[in-house]
């Protein structure tokens, strides 16, 4: 269901598993700032009300989204990180350089998922232009940070 259709941030509360000894590693991209920025503190703040420990929350900031892969292979491998969230904003531009950077970083966060069998949460943003972003990082249609964490505290429980 397109975004347009739901709000990010609305989600069943029920069967949420007890976080409060579970650590996380939020990896950051630093491009979009203002837009990431929201999504960490959506993020945060969902696993806060959920139950987990401000002591457990790891966060590690990237350049891009593109890095996203790699930071979020350093926080997984460490054994003590029970789930790991990537928050980015890929913003559409007039070349092919946006599908590339979303593909990469799909199919690289995946991976790292895989190979070290853990939650690794794909919350990025890949919108055509700023205000799809800002109505998804805490706009009209929610905060996909929100979203992430939640993903991230529901696989903790399957
Ligand atoms: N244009 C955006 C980028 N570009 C930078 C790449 O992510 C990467 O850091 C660079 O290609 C060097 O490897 N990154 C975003 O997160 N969002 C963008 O809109
Ligand atoms: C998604 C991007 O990397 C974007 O900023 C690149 O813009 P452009 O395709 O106009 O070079």
């Amino acid at each position: 269901m397109a975004t347009s259709l739901k709000n990010l941030s609305q989600h069943s509360d029920t069967n949420i598993t007890d976080i409060s000894h579970k650590k996380f590693g939020i990896v950051v991209s630093e491009w979009n700032e203002e837009i990431t920025e929201s999504l960490y503190e959506g993020a945060v703040e969902t696993l806060r009300t959920h139950g987990a420990k401000k002591e457990n929350i790891y966060r590690k900031n990237v350049p891009g989204s593109f890095e996203l892969s790699l930071g979020a292979q350093w926080v997984a491998e460490v054994k003590e990180i029970d789930a790991v969230i990537c928050l980015g904003c890929v913003i559409q531009g007039e070349t092919k350089h946006f599908d590339f950077i979303c593909d990469a970083v799909a199919h690289g966060i995946t991976n790292v998922g895989l190979k070290y069998n853990k939650p690794v949460i794909f919350g990025v943003l890949t919108p055509d232009n700023q205000q799809q972003a800002l109505d998804r990082a805490g706009g009209k249609h929610g905060n996909k940070g929100d979203e992430a964490a939640i993903t991230a505290i529901k696989m903790l429980g399957f």
